[in-house]
C-alpha cells in the first residue's frame, strides 16, 4: 500500500519567553521525536489527552505550524518547507477540520464568500462557476445550493461542521487533517458527521489523520491508531491491536475510561480506572527512562509497535496472561 504522509522524527518546539529581555527561557516540546506514516485511502487515528501534542502535530502536517526538526515527506517527496509544499501544490492536496466550527467560520462573511478561497487560490474558475460548484459541494454535505448566501450564525452546530468540511473538501483534497471534528457536536450529531465522512472518504478516495481523544469515535473511525503523551508516541498498532492487545499502560488507561458514557456503570469505572491509575504510578520505572522520556519504539508485531524495550514486552505479555 502507497504512503500519503510520512513523518520522520518531526519536533515542534514553542519557545516561552521571559525575564527583563524577554529571551527565550525555556521550550515547550509539543510534538517530540515522532515518527508515523499514513496510507493512501485509510483513517489514521491519533489518540491522546488533552495538552499531550495532537493539534500541533495535526498542524504542522498541514503547514500551519512551524516545524523545530525532522521531516514530511508527502507521496514520497519533502515537503518541510513552505518553498517545497509550493512547488507539489501541497496547500491544495492537504486540507484541515477544525475542532470548533463556529470559530473557524468567519461570522462576518456568507458562506460562499468563506469557502470560494480555495477554488479562487488554485483554479481558473469565473464567478458563475464558482457558485455553480460551491452549490454542487453543499448538497454534497447536505445543504442547499442558496444556504451559501446565509451566515455562519444561521446554522446550527451540526450543520457549521458540514461547512466546514464542505469548505475542505471543495478542492478534492487528498488528505484531509481532522481535529477533533465532532467533539463540540451532541452524541447524536456526532454519529451523522462521522458517517458522512466515512461516505464523503469512500467517494472521493480521502486519506484522513483523525485527531481525537475519544477512544469510541476513534474506534468508529479509524484503521490504524498511534497514542501520544506528552509529545511522545507510546503505542502505534491497527485497531484491533490497540482494542485487543493494548501494551502500553497509558493506552489501557485511556481504554478504560471509554465506558464512561455509560451512565449506569459510572462508580464501577471510575472504580477500574483508579486502579489502572495506580498501576501506572506504581509502574512508573517499568515504562519510562530515567531521563523521564518513553523508551524508544520496540516492534511487536508487523503492524504493532510500543516504546518499551523487548525484554520489557515479553514481561509484560506475560503479566497480561496472568491477569486474564
Ligand atoms: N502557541 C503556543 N505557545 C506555547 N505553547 C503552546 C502553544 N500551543 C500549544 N502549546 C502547548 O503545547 C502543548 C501541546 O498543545 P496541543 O494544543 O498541541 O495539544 P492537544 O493534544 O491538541 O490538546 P487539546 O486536545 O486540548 O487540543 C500544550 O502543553 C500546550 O500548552
Amino acid at each position: 500500500m502507497s504512503k500519503i504522509i510520512q513523518l520522520k522524527h518531526l519536533k515542534v518546539f514553542y519557545p516561552i519567553r521571559g525575564g527583563f529581555w524577554n529571551r527565550v527561557v525555556k521550550y515547550v516540546k509539543a510534538v517530540n521525536d515522532i515518527s508515523f506514516s499514513i496510507n493512501t485511502g485509510e483513517t489514521y487515528g491519533l489518540v491522546g489527552e488533552s495538552g499531550s501534542g495532537k493539534s500541533t502535530l495535526g498542524r504542522a502536517i498541514v503547514g500551519l505550524q512551524k516545524i523545530t526538526s525532522g521531516k514530511v515527506y508527502y507521496k514520497g517527496h519533502d515537503v518541510t518547507t513552505k518553498h517545497e509544499r509550493k512547488a507539489l501544490k501541497y496547500n491544495h492536496d492537504v486540507q484541515m477540520i477544525f475542532q470548533d466550527a463556529a470559530s473557524s467560520l468567519n461570522p462576518q462573511k456568507r458562506i460562499k464568500d468563506i469557502i470560494d478561497q480555495p477554488l479562487i487560490n488554485f483554479t481558473n474558475l469565473n464567478k458563475e462557476q464558482i457558485h455553480q460548484h460551491i452549490g454542487n459541494i453543499l448538497k454534497i454535505v447536505g445543504l442547499h445550493a442558496s444556504d451559501m448566501y446565509k451566515y455562519p450564525f444561521q446554522f446550527s452546530g451540526g450543520q457549521r461542521q458540514r461547512i466546514d468540511i464542505a469548505r475542505a473538501i471543495i478542492t478534492h483534497p487528498k488528505l484531509i487533517v481532522a481535529d477533533e471534528p465532532v467533539s463540540a457536536l451532541d452524541l447524536s450529531v456526532q454519529a451523522q458527521v462521522l458517517n458522512f465522512m466515512k461516505k464523503i472518504q469512500k467517494r472521493f478516495n480521502i486519506s484522513y489523520l483523525f485527531i481525537s481523544h475519544d477512544l469510541g469515535v476513534i474506534r468508529h473511525m479509524c484503521d490504524n491508531i498511534a497514542i501520544m503523551n506528552h509529545g511522545h508516541l507510546l503505542e502505534i498498532g491497527t485497531r484491533d491491536d490497540i482494542y485487543n492487545r493494548p501494551l502500553h499502560i497509558y493506552t489501557r488507561r485511556l481504554l478504560s475510561a471509554i465506558p464512561e458514557i455509560d451512565v449506569l456503570h459510572r462508580e464501577e469505572h471510575r472504580q477500574h480506572r483508579l486502579k489502572v491509575e495506580k498501576e501506572f504510578q506504581d509502574d512508573k520505572d517499568f515504562y519510562y527512562q530515567k531521563n523521564g522520556d518513553p523508551f524508544p519504539m520496540t516492534k511487536v508485531s508487523p503492524t504493532h509497535w510500543v516504546a518499551l524495550p523487548k525484554d520489557r514486552v515479553a514481561k509484560l505479555e506475560q503479566k497480561l496472561k496472568g491477569e486474564a
